[in-house]
């Protein structure tokens, strides 16, 4: 059988550290694609790069037959024509400007074949897929978009793997090494599949996925997001460390309960398996083989406190199911304590504070009023906040 080939946009840790990883272990060849052209040029030019398996270096391993291309240039217009299958992990903010370079090269598909074709978007991101399909078809005359409707799918999925950068000596032996965690499932929305995926072991299509991104991003990165910005306040360095600090783990207790009865009641999961799901993201936050940084994960404080994102949204969700959104709040305070020099955005928020005061921020932020239900608990958790960064 001919080399199945899958088309990656987005060449970062999550594409290089996970897609890559399932998709070399089927026997893909892979074409990522980025606007990064330093990783383009390394990964255009080496063909290979290294995954390294936290805790488990056993599993690591070299993913090889792989190009790059840079989504400006005019080679990516052919990408799509052959393809088995195309992923998507660019961030969120990113998916309308994916979509530019998405839709000329699904044109070129349509022109020599009406096979259908998947796209997997791989996002912290509410309605992620949506999103992404609505940026196209904006791009696309009507004869495309009828036919792209027809023989495309775009799926969501929920990304439970962690992917970190190289480590400082990995990365002096292969510039591209990523770190990921020891997880290999990768669920996606089957009902949103045109004519089912390529056999790739780890990706899964599973039935009535509807709510599970929000459920992912509500319970667990809510969970993450109020640990993260806690433990960088309280001066830890990883995850591990924050999720693992005996301070912190009533207001951690709290957050899940929130959360788990958000959820139960707004899309009706079983009260015991939500407790599960979300404890076993507590579980792995305290793993302390999975070494990762708080940088990363409280990086981008703006987009984290996003009205649809992680601790907004959740917090929303909790008020209009009549829950308490109490441990939330601390979060979101906490998320608005956040100061990074190194990170942009943190920068920005720093700024924005300045300039309108922590509820103007988080008003401008959200588009919610200053005088909103949550934006009010949300300032009058700061106190909690500064007193836990001392405790
Ligand atoms: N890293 C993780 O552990 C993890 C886990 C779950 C979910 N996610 C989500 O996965 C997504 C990707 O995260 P990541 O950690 O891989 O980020 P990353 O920054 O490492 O990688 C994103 C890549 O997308 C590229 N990009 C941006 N705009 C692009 C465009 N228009 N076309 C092509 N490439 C573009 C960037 O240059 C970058 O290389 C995010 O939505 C993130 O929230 C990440
Ligand atoms: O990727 P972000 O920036 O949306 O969030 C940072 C982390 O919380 C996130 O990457 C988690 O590690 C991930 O969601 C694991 O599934």
């Amino acid at each position: 059988m001919a080399e199945q080939r899958a088309v990656v946009y987005g060449a970062g840790k999550i594409s290089r550290g996970f897609l890559g990883n399932l998709l070399a272990d089927a026997g893909f060849a892979m074409t990522f694609v980025d606007v990064d052209a330093r990783i383009v040029g390394l990964l255009a030019d080496r063909k290979q790069y290294h995954i390294h398996i936290l805790g488990a270096p056993e599993k690591d391993s070299l993913v090889t037959n792989v190009t790059a291309v840079t989504a400006d240039d005019a080679a990516t217009r052919t990408l799509l024509v052959e393809a088995a299958v195309a992923f998507v992990s660019v961030g969120g903010a990113n998916l309308a400007s994916v979509a530019k370079t998405i839709a000329p090269a699904l044109c070129n598909r349509f022109v020599s074949t009406r096979e259908p074709l998947n796209i997997v978007v791989c996002e912290n991101w509410r309605a992620a897929a949506a999103t992404l399909r609505d940026a196209i078809a904006l791009e696309l005359a009507d004869d495309d978009r009828r036919i792209f409707d027809e023989v495309i799918g775009i799926a969501e999925s929920t990304i439970l793997r962690s992917g970190i950068a190289g480590t400082k000596k990995q990365l002096e032996a292969d510039p591209l090494a990523v770190q990921a965690q020891d997880y290999w499932d990768l669920p996606v929305d089957g009902d949103a599949l045109v004519g089912g995926l390529p056999e790739i072991p780890g990706v899964s299509p599973i039935a009535g996925f509807s709510t599970a991104l929000e459920r992912k991003m509500y319970t667990y990165n809510c969970g993450n997001a109020l640990i993260s910005y806690l433990g960088w306040l309280r001066g830890h360095e990883l995850l591990s460390q924050a999720a693992n600090d005996a301070v912190l783990a009533d207001l951690i207790d709290e957050v899940y309960k929130e959360t788990c009865e958000t959820m139960v009641k707004r899309h009706g999961y079983d009260r015991d398996d939500q407790r599960d799901y979300a404890m076993r993201s507590l579980a792995k936050f305290r793993d302390e083989t999975i070494v990762d940084p708080l940088y990363r994960q409280t990086a981008d404080p703006i987009r984290k406190l996003g009205r649809e994102d992680r601790l907004v949204g959740a917090g929303l969700a909790a008020l209009d199911e009549g829950v308490s959104a109490d441990a939330i709040a601390v979060g979101i305070a906490a998320a608005l304590r956040h100061r990074n020099p190194a990170d942009p955005s943190a920068v920005r928020l720093a700024e924005l504070i300045d300039e309108r005061g922590e509820g103007g921020a988080l008003a401008s932020i959200t588009g919610l009023a200053e005088d909103h239900p949550l934006v009010v608990l949300a300032l009058a958790k700061l106190p909690e906040v500064d007193a836990l960064a001392k405790a």
